[in-house]
Order: C-alpha cells, then structure tokens, then sequence
C-alpha cells in the first residue's frame, strides 16, 4: 500500500518518547534529509527540482526546547513559531490557514507536536480538519499518512520494537508501505533529544 509520507509517534519499550516522519514518493524520490542545528530538512538531491513543484523541500522536524514539531511541508515552522499558545493551537492556526496542497492529489497537511508529557497529531485535508491529543503507550506507535491514511485511529497502532532512535529510523523506512525515500526520528530524552535519520 501507498500512503505517502507519514508519521509516527509513540513509545519506545523502555519508555520514550518518539516521533518518526517517513518521506515515501513516487513522484519526487531523489531526496534527503539534513540536519542543521535544531530542524531537520528534506532536500531533492538536484536543486532544480524544487522548480517542478513547491511542496518538495521543507524543514519536516523541528526542536524547540524540548518540544519536537514534526510533518510534511512549510507548516512545521509556523506550528513551531506558535507554541507559545499551547501545542493544540498551535497546530490548528497554520494548519488552517495553509490548507491542505494545492496539488493534483491535494495533498494533505499533516504534523505533530510532542514533548515528555504529551503528544497532539493533527492534519487537514479538503474536507476535513482534525487535531487531537493522542495517548502513548511503551511499545506502540500510531501513523498518520496523507493518502489512504489520513486518520488518527487506533487502527493504525504499530508495535515498536526498538528503543534507539537509529534502529526506530531503519524499522520505519522499511516498514511495509511502499516508496521508502527517507526516515527522520527524534527520541525525547530527559536531558536531550536524539535525532537520526536512515539511511
Ligand atoms: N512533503 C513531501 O515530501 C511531498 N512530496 C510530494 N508531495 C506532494 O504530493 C504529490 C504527490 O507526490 P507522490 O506521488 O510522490 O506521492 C506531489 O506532486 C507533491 O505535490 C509532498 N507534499 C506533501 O506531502
């Protein structure tokens, strides 16, 4: 199954914290993710591609304190900016008011903002817009895709078996759905949050 690009949030088995977002594309696979200082990039190898379309390189991952915003376009840096009004807000003004992708797929806008304590996915797409606080528990994670998957449901629960961020990074590009390009994650720890991506 395709369900382009998706994230995960969840619980490793000893007890943290996570956020992975998996690039998978058909259309645009020739990218990479790049770390530079606190936000995390994703990037067409060729330059040129972003002249194709506007919706291919963005900052997917931001760290903010010790809060993690993550999702698929330019919103993550307007949801990072607004934390300030609290992590539910903050997801629901940039998501609205950017929409959903002015793409042939309208492509939905999806993200997430997790800290230790709490954890908030939210998307919007044509015809709907959804934000909502979501439990976690050791040993499971919960995906939100843009297509076929576009959803926050209790149907869509992984187990997770690993505990470092690498091993997390590795599992979920390779997990199932097709088109793996790139794997971000962030492990929130007590003092810091670790950030890898695969491969
Ligand atoms: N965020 C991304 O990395 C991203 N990659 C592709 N898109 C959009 O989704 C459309 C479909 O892409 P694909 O066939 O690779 O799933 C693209 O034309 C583009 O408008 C993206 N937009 C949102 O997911």
């Amino acid at each position: 199954m395709y369900i382009g690009r998706f994230l995960v949030v969840g619980k490793t088995p000893s007890g943290e914290s996570f956020v992975a977002y998996r690039v998978s594309s058909r259309s645009f696979p020739n990218r990479v993710a790049k770390i530079v200082d606190n936000k995390v990039y994703i990037l067409p190898k060729d330059p040129e591609e972003v002249l194709k379309n506007p919706y291919i390189s963005y900052c997917c991952l931001r760290v903010e304190d010790k809060t993690v915003v993550a999702g698929n376009g330019s919103h993550v840096d307007f949801i990072a900016e607004k934390l300030i009004y609290g992590k539910r807000d903050a997801l629901a003004y940039p998501l609205l008011a950017l929409d959903y992708e002015k793409d042939e797929y309208r492509t939905p806008r999806i993200a997430t903002v997790v800290d230790k304590e709490e954890c908030y996915l939210g998307y919007i797409k044509d015809d709907e817009l959804a934000i909502k606080k979501v439990s976690l528990n050791n040993g499971e994670g919960i995906y939100l895709g843009v297509y076929n998957s576009c959803k926050i449901d209790e149907s869509q629960k992984i187990g997770i078996p690993y505990n470092k961020a690498e091993e997390i990074a590795k599992y979920i590009l390779n997990y199932k759905f097709s088109h793996p390009v790139v794997c971000v994650v962030a492990v929130i720890y007590n003092e810091y949050i670790d950030i890898k991506i695969a491969p």
